[in-house]
């Protein structure tokens, strides 16, 4: 039997780093989760177990550490860039780093300046990958629950003999945005991009007169391509938060779109990709 060693990466995952910096009494806070990925000349460790090509994993925990006092943290996307480009500069058998950051939001808890409260279940991501064909970035959010209570109607939908839906005119349409973005080119100031591709997504769902989620799902893609520039792609995962109006004729009470049972599960999964036409190869940036 002749067998091989096929694709291998190794890294730290989830290293948390909380920096606290301190403008006098007003502090602020970045709050991050760090996972690193290597690979490349890392055939011998498997083979034989010679580790003189493999950086410990307990150093890249550290370096993240140390980056973060040294360089401070600001947008993920250059801390992000900052560490893979380290990895693949000072490790010769280092070929490829990916590193990928996930960012909770703390917000002022009153006026004391050293309180704090997490702001909700929304969540900042990148992902940066350093190789010997270049850089990529995706960035994205998750965990952004939105809802309009009216201009969403679902009806016209093919049946069959297992279909007991009945059509509607006006829904509540209810999800919770998972979204990644990648970019042809890297903006002057990631935050900037990330707030007006978090704009985009959040105007479109309000202004979109929805007939489908499905609808919904490409007039958000689409209004991020429209203002980013440095944007190419947008993948979106939208669960359908399905809200039932609750029968309550049983208690002689009319129910005119007022009263809904919130479903947690099962729940409806829309995903999608739009892109534009002329977007460059994306390499490993999804990956
Ligand atoms: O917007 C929707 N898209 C669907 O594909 C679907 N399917 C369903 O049962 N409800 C909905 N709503």
């Amino acid at each position: 039997m002749v067998v091989v060693l096929g694709p291998n990466r190794y890294g730290k995952a989830e290293t948390r780093v909380v920096q606290v910096t301190r403008h006098g009494d007003a502090h602020r806070v970045k709050d991050l989760n760090v996972s690193a990925t290597l690979s490349g000349d890392m055939t011998e460790v498997h083979l034989s177990g010679d580790n003189s090509a493999v950086l410990p994993t307990d150093t890249q925990k550290n370096t993240v550490y140390a980056f973060a006092k040294k360089h401070g943290i600001g947008a993920i996307e250059d801390f992000a860039l900052l560490l893979a480009r380290h990895f693949v500069g000072t490790q010769s058998a280092v070929r490829h780093a990916r590193v990928a950051i996930e960012e909770y939001t703390w917000e002022r808890n009153g006026s004391n300046g050293h309180s704090f409260a997490r702001a909700g279940r929304e969540t900042r991501t990148c992902v940066a990958h350093v190789d010997g064909s270049g850089e990529r970035v995706v960035s994205g959010l998750r965990g952004l629950v939105v809802m309009n209570t009216t201009n969403s109607e679902f009806w016209g939908f093919a049946k069959d003999k297992y279909t007991t839906l009945t059509e509607t005119r006006d829904r509540i349409l209810a999800t919770e945005v998972a979204a990644s973005w990648r970019h042809a080119d890297f903006p002057t100031y990631w935050d900037k991009s990330h707030e007006t591709a978090r704009w985009a997504l959040l105007a479109a769902f309000a202004d979109t007169y929805s007939l489908s989620l499905q609808q919904t799902l490409y007039a958000m893609g689409s209004r991020v391509l429209a203002e980013c520039p440095e944007i190419c792609e947008v993948r979106l995962s939208l669960p359908n938060k399905h809200h039932f109006e609750v029968d309550l004729s049983h208690f002689g009470l009319d129910n005119d779109g007022e009263i809904f049972l919130a479903a947690d599960r099962p729940y409806g999964l829309i995903e999608g990709t739009v892109l534009r036409e002329d977007a460059p190869a994306a390499g490993p940036a999804w990956e």
